[in-house]
């Protein structure tokens, strides 16, 4: 038998052998991660060939073997005249049986893309869409046009189902368009069976999958429903499938494919500027109040009997603005998640036949808002992201006209939607694009926009229709931070040494010399207004001088603020920081928006006004100068 002294030995041995295995184990997991990455970087570069390859194909031809059928059916059944940017290379592509991807802004008729081709030939289309008040919207509208159309969701009555269900088996059946919601699809083998069905006896034309970023976590509004519809390019080999959504980012389009099973697909995407729609930043007061007096001014005079959305973060807002709106007389709806689907769906027809003149709503109402006429869209709070901000804006001027979007921009309101938010992967990347865009006042604000979508579009393609344009790009001006930045660290060292947080508000009350004497700083007070001093605060925050620290209590989650990565370089010689400062231009809220283009008012740069002229000026003259 071996000694203790030998077996020790022998383990030492054995656990150096190991570590030898364990060492060659790690370099081949690496080598094996890195083949991994290479592979899956191969394969995107190989995508992105395929879709760039048939990108390349002119598929706005008018030489197809349907070409004269999709023509007449846009005139006689459609009553168009004309196809829209890239309606046709869709109907194209998908009638050509390619899979394809759809990207165009919201309102650009994407739903003419799988609506014309339905019609084209035999069969029937699958149409999978997100929201049922969409999908009803559309099948009474293709009804009015005698199309034959169905929609099967997990709340229709068992009639109306089984009528769907009967379409999917039935050889007779005349039914050209089958709308289901994507848990219908994936939970439902009922509904599975028939479509096979459907397929095998060769009527299953396509299927349109509608607001496909729903698939992508990346996207702003995932549906976990959505995975499912990765088994239906294999359980269905040559069906084409037309995804179709109005958010544009790479990633989202990447994601999607993949999910979808469809990589190299053909993507076509038409550019996501809306000529017609004019942006504004409009500075919000800080009480409810003058807020209130803005919108009633807005919705009695500059669009007094037009059709229009006001958006806001939190329901209780929607309640209490739609509430103070209906006491000044006007005729407004509350739309918002908390609310009965009946009742959502009463105040959405409400505001379509014009009872309503405007809706308050939250982000719920949104998806699906076919209304053409929406002539103004109000951000009475900063949307979450740039991309949701797009989103929503873009549900005015879908019939083409001028149509207004106004954001309400304060500091303030920031940490509102951050503390919403921030637990969300990039979410506060996403929230400080959009802070960006608010406090911009020197880049055209299609610019941005554009910067967004990856695309590139000139001066040219504003056309005045944004408030820094109209008020002139160039001479702007800029303010040093440098001396600012050192005040604000050392009001929050200062501060961190008492042990104490502060918020936005006691941060600039200290700057101001304002609030509890041993949080101010030794200097002066600013020279500028507090309200500029909101700007530079956002400013620093939205570029890393400053950060926000987020404490729960039983109610809420207060928003501290604390010294962000950056400002760490503050007190180095050669520091120098630059914000370009907004201008201040007029938007008047009494006189009718202009109806044209090219109407545009004439706006000067003005100064901005004290604090005591703007009270003056509160309910007697209605120009608001904004920043
Ligand atoms: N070629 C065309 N000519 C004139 N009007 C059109 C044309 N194509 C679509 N429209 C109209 O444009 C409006 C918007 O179309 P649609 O609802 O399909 O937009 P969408 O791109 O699906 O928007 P969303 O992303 O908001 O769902 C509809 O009223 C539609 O009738």
């Amino acid at each position: 038998m071996a000694t203790a002294e030998e077996l020790k030995h022998e383990i030492t041995k054995v656990e150096k052998e190991l570590f030898i295995v364990e060492t060659e184990m790690e370099k081949w997991r690496t080598k094996q991660r890195q083949l991994h990455e290479k592979k899956t970087e191969l394969k995107k570069s190989l995508n992105k060939l395929k879709s760039d390859t048939l990108a390349q194909v002119d598929w706005a031809g008018t030489n197809y073997e349907w070409s004269e059928k999709v023509e007449s059916t846009l005139k006689t059944t459609f009553k168009n005249n004309t196809f829209r940017p890239k309606q046709l290379s869709a109907i194209n592509s998908t009638l050509s049986r390619q899979h394809t991807i759809v990207v165009m802004p919201t309102g650009a008729g994407k739903s003419l893309c799988y609506q014309l081709p339905a019609l084209v030939e035999q069969g029937l289309t699958i149409v999978i869409s997100p929201l049922v008040s969409l999908m009803e919207d559309q099948v009474r509208s293709l009804k009015n046009k005698d199309i034959p159309a169905m929609l099967m969701t997990s709340t229709s009555p068992k009639e109306e189902t089984n009528a769907a269900l009967n379409a999917l088996r039935d050889k007779n059946s005349g039914i050209k368009l089958l709308y289901v919601t994507p848990e219908r699809l994936a939970k439902s083998k009922r509904f599975m069976a028939n479509l096979q069905k459907c397929f095998s006896n060769g009527r299953l034309q396509r299927i349109a999958i509608d607001e496909v970023h729903c698939c992508s976590h990346w996207g702003h509004d995932f549906r976990p429903d959505y995975k499912y519809l990765g088994i239906l390019s294999n359980m269905f080999p040559g069906i084409p499938i037309l995804g179709l959504t109005a958010t544009a980012t790479a990633h989202v389009i990447n994601d999607v494919q993949k999910i979808l099973n469809i990589q190299g697909c053909l993507i076509i995407k038409s550019t996501f500027n809306r000529p017609n729609l004019f942006y504004k930043i409009l500075e919000k007061p800080t009480s409810n109040d003058e807020c209130l007096n803005i919108l009633e001014n807005l919705l009695k005079r500059r669009y007094k009997d037009e059709s229009g959305i006001i958006y806001t973060n939190s329901i209780k807002d929607a309640e209490d603005i739609a509430n103070g709106l209906r006491k000044v007389g006007l005729k407004v709806g509350c739309y918002h998640a908390h609310m009965e689907a009946e009742a959502r769906s009463k105040v959405h027809m409400k505001w379509h036949e014009k009872t309503y003149q405007a809706i308050v709503a939250t982000v719920a109402f949104g998806m699906g808002i076919d209304k053409p006429d929406v002539r103004f869209v109000i951000h009475h709070t900063i949307s979450k992201s740039m991309e949701n901000y797009y989103q929503e804006s873009g549900r005015a001027g879908r019939d083409g006209l001028r149509a207004e979007c106004v954001t309400l921009y304060r500091m303030q309101d920031i940490f509102k939607v951050s503390a919403m938010v921030f637990s969300s992967v990039d979410s506060m990347d996403f929230l400080y694009g959009m802070v960006k865009y608010c406090l911009n006042g020197h880049l055209c604000r299609r610019e941005l926009i554009a910067k967004h979508f990856d695309e590139d579009w000139g001066d040219s393609d504003c056309n005045k229709m944004c408030d820094v344009c109209v008020s002139g790009i160039g001479n702007t001006k800029e303010i040093n931070l440098e001396s600012h930045c050192q005040t604000l660290a050392n009001i929050l060292d200062n501060a961190s040494k008492q042990d104490t947080k502060l918020t936005a508000q006691k941060l600039l009350d200290a700057w101001f010399l304002k609030g509890p004497v041993p949080l101010r700083h030794k200097g002066k007070e600013p020279s500028f207004s507090r309200i500029f001093a909101e700007d530079v605060i956002a400013y620093l925050l939205v570029d890393g001088y400053l950060t926000e620290d987020f404490h729960y209590t039983a109610y809420s989650t207060i928003v501290y603020l604390k010294k962000g990565p950056n400002m760490e370089v503050v007190y180095d010689k050669t520091f120098t920081l630059k914000m370009p400062v907004r201008k201040y231009t007029k938007f008047e809220i009494d006189k009718a928006a202009p109806k044209q283009l090219c109407d545009h008012e004439v706006t000067k740069s003005v100064k901005r006004p004290s604090s005591t002229e703007k009270k003056n000026n509160k309910k007697s003259k209605l120009i608001i100068i904004d920043d």
